[in-house]
């Protein structure tokens, strides 16, 4: 079941550990043995007049978001992993669930698909990779739809995996800001790994399709990692104020096991190194003059970095 599934999930990532597991540590639940802790993380709701957006903590450190088009009341559900929470939230906002977004297939987005459309038959499931669980309608870059009266706008952005797809919401004539959510292509303050992509790929989703979206965009990501990203952030940038704020905020923010999402793209220029590879600071930090090689490099060394535990 997915709640066997989510405790299994939840004792591997609390033994490997997450930044705000670790952070949230003094508010924090304790199952099991005295290593494995584990925060219950809130839920919280960004209200605007065209879109409600409620982001669902899942496993250690996931998120799903209920996406809700406040003029029809239908809704749809990004990467929802633990299916007993979302039918609780559509219950308790009173929508009508018609959609899963997947941003890709990896099994902490994707795993509960199957279960989500037995609760709710007739569920359209998007996507981009053959590999997503479910999967009633693969997806292209750019290809639009409707959810209620909302535009959702599929951007395809493979590096983490092959088909990964980010999905960008707007309302027509909205002075509202757009939403995009990211999953694991942009983190608040990072990127995915590259497990099945290059340097060039992650350079085109973040700075060329992600980087071009309106800069108030607020940035749904698929984990909570700001904290730890943050600590790698200031590593390359170790003069750069704007990121030591905003990890002194983080770390607030997690420790009282608040979400520190959504973010917006104009502040993701400010702090996150991997959307600031044409900035000499970034640039000089890995002695690299070319940003795609700056990219290459940041993940490298992003990869075998020990984040300090302060
Ligand atoms: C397979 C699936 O679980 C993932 O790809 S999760 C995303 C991945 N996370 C990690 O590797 C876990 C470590 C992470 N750094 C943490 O802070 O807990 C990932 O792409 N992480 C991005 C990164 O910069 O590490």
């Amino acid at each position: 079941s997915d709640k066997i599934l989510a405790s299994v999930a939840m004792l591997f990532k609390s033994l490997v550990g997450s930044a705000c597991t670790l952070i949230g540590a003094a508010t924090a639940l304790k199952f099991g043995t005295s290593h494995t802790v584990f925060s219950v993380r809130k839920t919280s709701l960004v209200e605007q007049a065209n879109m409600r957006v409620e982001l669902l903590p899942a496993l250690s450190d996931n998120y799903m978001y209920l996406l809700i088009d406040v003029d029809t009341k239908e809704a749809a559900i990004v990467d929802p992993v633990e299916p007993i929470k979302v039918v609780e939230a559509v219950k308790k906002h009173g929508v009508r669930l018609t959609t899963i977004l997947t941003t890709h297939h990896h099994w902490d987005h994707a795993s509960g698909n199957e279960k989500m459309v037995k609760l709710i038959p007739g569920l359209r499931v998007y996507g981009g990779d053959d590999r997503v669980d479910a999967l009633t309608k693969k997806v292209t870059h750019s290809h639009n739809f409707k959810l209620g009266s909302l535009n959702v706008k599929c951007l395809f952005t493979p590096c983490h995996t092959t088909g990964h797809i980010c999905y960008y919401v707007t309302k027509e004539n909205s002075s509202e800001p757009p939403a995009v959510f990211t999953g694991d292509t942009l983190f608040v303050a990072g990127c995915g790994k590259f497990f099945e992509g290059t340097a060039e790929q992650m350079y085109k989703a973040l700075i060329e399709i992600l980087g071009r979206l309106p800069p108030e965009t607020r940035v749904y990501c698929g984990h909570e990692y700001t904290v730890s990203n943050l600590k790698f952030a200031r590593h390359v940038e170790p003069d750069n104020e704007v990121i030591q704020k905003k990890l002194a905020w983080a770390k607030e923010k997690c420790s009282n096991d608040e979400p520190t999402i959504p973010s917006t793209l104009a502040d993701e220029f400010t702090f996150n190194p991997f959307m600031r590879v044409k900035e000499k600071s970034v640039q000089d930090h890995v002695k690299q003059s070319d940003p795609i090689e700056t990219m290459r490099s940041l993940r490298k060394e992003k990869d075998g970095f020990r984040v300090p535990k302060e």
